[in-house]
C-alpha cells in the first residue's frame, strides 16, 4: 500500500517550523515521519514566505460549522441521516467559474432531493469542492512521445499542460488554491443560503431529467416525490424554511504543508481545527499508520474520512480507529470504502463485522468510483456506469445482511454534459470521449448519469426500508 514516491523534505519538528503558525502540542509531529505523495518544492525560495502567508490568512471555514457537521455525521453513523459527497476528482483553477460551480451544486441538490425521498432521511450535502486541488499519483512521471516530465499532481502543485515550465512544482500555487477555494465557497454559500436551493425549484429541475424518454423508468419515483411535495403544500408546510440548505466543503488532505498552515486554534474551545474545509479525508495511498498523514489528521478536530481499498485488513481498520478516533466520538470517523464491484461483496463483510464487534461506531460510506477504473479501448481512463451502480448495490446488500448502516455515497461527478464514464440510460460511448472528455484526472459521472445514480440509489434505499 505504501507509495513513497517522494522523500520527506521536512526538518524534524522543534515547535512550529513556520513563524506565525498556530501552536498546539503534536501539530508538527508528522514532520518526523515518512511522508508520501508530496511535491518536491521545500527548497524553493518562495516556499517559506508562501506557507507563512497561508498561516495568517483568514480561515475558510468556521470551527463551529465543523462541529455542526460532526453532529450531522454522527446521525448518519446511527442510520438517522445519509451523506452525499460529490464533485470533481480534481478541481482546476480555470474551471472555478460561476456556471460550472452552480451546475455542480445544482446537481448535488437535485440528487439530494431524490435520495431524501428514497431514504426517508435527512441528506447531508457535501462537495468535493472548494479545495479539491491535490492529487496522489501512481507514478512520479508521465511520458508522451518519448518526453518524460513530472506527473500532474493537481493545480495546487503544478499545471496540466505538458511542458517543463508547467509541470514544475510551484509553492505559489498554494496561495492560488486558497483564493480559488475562498471564491468557490463564497458562491456555494450564496447559492445555498440565498434562495437558489429552494426545494420546489430543485424539484422542478428534476422534471427536465425525467422528461427525457431515456429516463422514463424513473417517472414513477419522480411522480411520487411530486405528490409528496403537493401533500406538504396542502398541509401548509413552511417552504420558506426549505429555501436554504446546509452545504459542507471537503477535500483530500494530501498536502500537509497547506493543511498545517491552514490549521488554527479555535477561540471557543482552544483546540486545533484545519480550517481549509469542514471535512478532510486521507487517501488510499497515504493511510499508512506509521506515516505523516494519519499522524497529522489525528491532531485536528475536524471529522476525518479514510479511503479503504480492497486490501484493507480488519486490523488496519481497527488501528486507524484507535489512532484517529481514540475516544470513539460519534461523527469523528468515516470509512469510505472503494473496493471495486468485483470485490465488495467478498471483502467488505469481514471489515464491517470486525469493526462492529470492536464496539466502534464509524460512518460507512461507499465510493463506487475508484475501484472501478478501467482504460477504454481508445485509451481513456474511464468507468462503466453499471460497475459503479453494482458496487453501490453490493454496499447496500452487505450492510443489510449485517444489520449495519449504509451511511452515504461518495462520487466523482460534475453538473456538466461531459463524456467520461461509459453507459447510463442515455448512454455515453467511447467515441464521445474524443470531444467530451474534460477531466484532468479521473472520469466523472456527468449531470444525467449523476441524477440517474440518485434515482437508482433512492429506489434501492426505499426497498430496504
Ligand atoms: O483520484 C485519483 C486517481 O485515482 C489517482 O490520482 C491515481 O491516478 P493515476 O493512476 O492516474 O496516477
Ligand atoms: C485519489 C482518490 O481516491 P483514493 O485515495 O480512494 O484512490 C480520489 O478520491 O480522487
Ligand atoms: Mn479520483
Amino acid at each position: 500500500m505504501t507509495d513513497l514516491t517522494s522523500p520527506a523534505k521536512h526538518a524534524p519538528a522543534a515547535g512550529p517550523s513556520v513563524p506565525g503558525a498556530a501552536v498546539y502540542p503534536g501539530l508538527d509531529d508528522w514532520r518526523q515521519l515518512p511522508i508520501a505523495q508530496q511535491p518536491t518544492w521545500a527548497d524553493s525560495p518562495s516556499f517559506a514566505p508562501v506557507v507563512k502567508e497561508l498561516s495568517t490568512l483568514p480561515p475558510l471555514v468556521f470551527a463551529g460549522e465543523v462541529d455542526v457537521l460532526r453532529s450531522r455525521l454522527a446521525q448518519a453513523a446511527q442510520g438517522k441521516a445519509f451523506l452525499l459527497q460529490g464533485g470533481d476528482c480534481a478541481e482546476t483553477f480555470e474551471a472555478a467559474t460561476a456556471d460550472k460551480i452552480s451546475a455542480r451544486v445544482k446537481t448535488i441538490l437535485q440528487m439530494a432531493v431524490v435520495l431524501t425521498y428514497g431514504a426517508q432521511l435527512p441528506v447531508i450535502k457535501m462537495g468535493r469542492m472548494a479545495g479539491q486541488f491535490a492529487k496522489p499519483r501512481s507514478s512520479n512521471d508521465e511520458t508522451r512521445d518519448g518526453v518524460t516530465l513530472p506527473a500532474y499532481r493537481g493545480d495546487i502543485v503544478n499545471g496540466y499542460d505538458f511542458t517543463p515550465e508547467s509541470r514544475q512544482h510551484d509553492p505559489a500555487r498554494m496561495l492560488k488554491a486558497y483564493h480559488t477555494s475562498a471564491s468557490t465557497l463564497n458562491l456555494i454559500r450564496a447559492f445555498t443560503q440565498g434562495g437558489f436551493a429552494d426545494l420546489r425549484s430543485v424539484h422542478e429541475w428534476n422534471r427536465g431529467f425525467t422528461s427525457n424518454p431515456a429516463h422514463s423508468r424513473y417517472e414513477k419515483l419522480a411522480k411520487d416525490i411530486d405528490n409528496a411535495i403537493k401533500f406538504m403544500a396542502s398541509c401548509g408546510a413552511d417552504f420558506e424554511a426549505l429555501k436554504t440548505v446546509e452545504f459542507f466543503a471537503s477535500h483530500e488532505a494530501l498536502l500537509l504543508d497547506y493543511e498545517r498552515a491552514m490549521t488554527r486554534i479555535d477561540s471557543r474551545t482552544g483546540l486545533p481545527y484545519d480550517t481549509s474545509a469542514h471535512f478532510l479525508w486521507i487517501g488510499e495511498r497515504t493511510r499508512d499508520l506509521e506515516q505523516a498523514h494519519v499522524e497529522f489528521l489525528s491532531r485536528v478536530r475536524n471529522p476525518i474520512g479514510v479511503k479503504l481499498g480492497p486490501n484493507t485488513s480488519p486490523d488496519d481498520a481497527l488501528r486507524l480507529i484507535e489512532k484517529l478516533d481514540p475516544n470513539r466520538e460519534p461523527g469523528r470517523l468515516t470509512f469510505i470504502t472503494r473496493m471495486g464491484a468485483n470485490n465488495i461483496r467478498e471483502k467488505l463483510p469481514n471489515l464491517v463485522e470486525k469493526v462492529t464487534a470492536s464496539g466502534a461506531q464509524v460512518l460507512w460510506v461507499t465510493d463506487p468510483m475508484h475501484g472501478n477504473t478501467v482504460t477504454s479501448p481508445n485509451g481513456y481512463k474511464t468507468r462503466n456506469f453499471d460497475d459503479v451502480i453494482d458496487e453501490v448495490r453490493g454496499f447496500f446488500e452487505v450492510h443489510q445482511a449485517l444489520g449495519t448502516f449504509p451511511g452515504g455515497l461518495h462520487v466523482e461527478m460534475t453538473g456538466d454534459d461531459v463524456a467520461e464514464c461509459l453507459g447510463g440510460a442515455d448512454p455515453i460511448d467511447q467515441e464521445a470521449f474524443l470531444t467530451g472528455y474534460e477531466s484532468v484526472c479521473d472520469p466523472r459521472l456527468n449531470h444525467k448519469q449523476s441524477l440517474e445514480m440518485a434515482f437508482l440509489v433512492a429506489g434501492a434505499l426505499s426497498q430496504s426500508k
